[in-house]
């Protein structure tokens, strides 16, 4: 049997086992079925919104109740030591270890139990690689450029390291095999905690939802006035038949969970009069767009750190630039993540304010003033051409500073795309143009003699897919990047110039 055939059977197996421990995407779940799914929700993939995700399986209305979970299919420490005693008693002489380390502990070891688990069925189903920041290698890492964004990776990937080996004696008191007690399938485990859990109320390290934690992430507030029509599709595709593809795996490889997503996640809860996780359309739906659900406010780095993916689009992001020491202890009413810039090119109020206090002399600090500042508003044409003219350089010298622009990362993400498509061979002339990253990305895979020929088969190891889908994701981040700053020299020189003229 293929393998797609395989992963199509075992999610038939998998929607019949969910149907039997009463999972149900329709109020009257009492009816006997074959599969929790059909009657509101179906799966799908979604090539261009997060890969498998669910679709709607008719017209779905705001508010609509469209999935219930109840409480004893939910993966939680709690319910996985209920059904072990040996996992029970060990978990409890490790009070020291944070609830989410012990839910990984969990969670490998359910793993590890193979088909004997309860979750099996669930459990197979799980995506087998993450592309979280704290996956990252070296080579992705430094793609990211921003030396904040390094940083971050660094941090992520040492908490994830110091996380494991605090849990290592527990693991061996589980007497886990070797594979499950390695930092690979604790990466993994983390991961997937961190990329597919729901908040509860009783555990901080929230819990694993069969079929729930099939629906991909919308960012919230850009469905306030679009409840029907395509643009408010979210590049949502039609429906396909699930299957495991390549790209359908990378694409539903990303991922991780915050705590703090569950307080701003609007559209689903933990009940406590239903002993269920319900989950409820956040707006109307047509047949076969695909159904998402607010994981929470993400900047693009955050969605990488956290679940592995970023959007395009996101009206969320934020770009944060290097200031100086004298303007951030100027701002104490604006704390510094509120120093920013928009996606779209803006600056953010508290940058704009913060600047036009920062530009006037101190002896000019007056009354009048500072109530102008803190309503918003500008100080004087002079003090505003001055902001915009002091944004604009911040931003081209950043810029400049980095080791690449905006056009040759293009060319690279363009060229990254034609390495993965085997449809697309690359022209002679294009490999001797490639750049230094290329370069090195092709001699750390010894990838030089299987590219660029038409006709021959090229297949990657799964490490050069892996490292290759990361390492896009950095450029795709970085470029994103650059093009806000890029946005916010145009608007500042537009803006300045709009003033040099009313000025004359
Ligand atoms: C809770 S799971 C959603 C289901 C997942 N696609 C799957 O196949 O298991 C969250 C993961 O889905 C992917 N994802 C969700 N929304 C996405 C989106 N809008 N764009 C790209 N990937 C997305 C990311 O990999 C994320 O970590």
């Amino acid at each position: 049997m293929g393998t797609m055939e395989l992963e199509h059977q075992t999610m038939e197996t998998f929607l019949r086992w969910a149907a039997d421990i009463g999972i149900s995407d329709s109020i009257d779940s009492s009816r006997f079925r074959d599969s929790c799914l059909g009657h509101s929700l179906s799966v799908a993939d979604f090539p261009l919104a997060g890969g498998r995700g669910l679709g709607a399986a008719r017209e779905l209305k705001k508010g609509e109740l469209v999935l219930k979970v109840p409480r004893n299919a939910l993966m939680t420490t709690e319910s996985m030591v209920a059904k072990d005693q040996k996992l029970n008693d060990a978990v409890h002489l490790h009070g020291s270890l944070s609830s989410t380390q012990i839910l990984s502990v969990c969670l490998l070891y359910e793993m590890s139990k193979g088909k004997k688990s309860f979750w099996y069925p669930y459990l197979v189903h799980l995506p087998r690689d993450y592309d979280l920041l704290a996956t990252f290698g070296e080579l992705e890492k430094q793609a990211l450029q921003v030396e904040d964004a390094v940083w971050i990776t660094e941090k992520a990937t040492a908490k994830c390291q110091s996380e494991w080996k605090e849990a290592v004696t527990l693991m061996k008191e589980l007497y886990l095999k070797p594979k499950f007690q390695s930092f690979q399938a604790w990466l993994w485990a983390s991961a997937t905690i961190s990329s597919r859990t729901l908040h509860i109320p009783w555990d901080s390290a929230g819990c694993l939802c069969p079929v729930g934690d099939l629906f991909n992430y919308d960012a919230p507030g850009d469905d306030s006035n679009n409840s029907e029509g395509p643009e408010s599709a979210v590049q949502t595709s039609s429906p396909q038949p699930i299957s495991t593809t390549n790209e359908c795996r990378n694409n539903e490889e990303a991922g991780l969970v915050v705590e703090t997503q569950s307080e701003r996640l609007t559209d689903g809860g933990f009940e406590e009069d239903a002993n269920a996780y319900c989950l409820y359309a956040r707006r109307n739906y047509q047949l076969g767009e695909q159904v998402l659900l607010c994981y929470g406010t993400y900047t693009n780095l955050e969605l990488l750190e956290h679940y592995g993916f970023m959007l395009e689009e996101n009206s969320n992001d934020r770009v944060f630039i290097p200031l100086e020491t004298s303007l951030y202890s100027l701002a104490s009413s604006w704390p510094k993540d509120s120093l920013y810039i928009h996606q779209d090119g803006k600056p953010s109020f508290a940058l704009v304010s913060t600047l036009r206090l920062w530009l006037i002399p101190q002896s000019q600090r007056d009354k009048s003033v500072m109530r102008l500042v803190y309503a918003g508003s500008q100080i004087s044409a002079k003090n505003e051409i001055l902001v915009m003219k002091w944004m604009s350089e911040i931003c081209g010298s950043v810029l400049r500073d980095l080791p690449t622009s905006v056009s040759e990362d293009t060319l690279l993400l363009h060229n990254i795309d034609k390495l993965q498509d085997p449809e697309l061979p690359l022209e002679e002339k294009e490999k001797e143009a490639f750049g230094s990253e290329m370069r090195a990305f092709l001699d750390v895979n010894r990838l030089w003699d299987v590219i660029g020929f038409s006709g021959k088969d090229v297949e990657f190891s799964r490490r050069t897919n892996r490292m290759m889908i990361k390492w896009r994701l950095s450029v795709q981040w970085r470029l994103s990047y650059k093009r806000t700053l890029a946005d916010c020299i145009s608007y500042c020189n537009e803006k300045m110039n709009n003033l040099l003229s009313t000025q004359r």
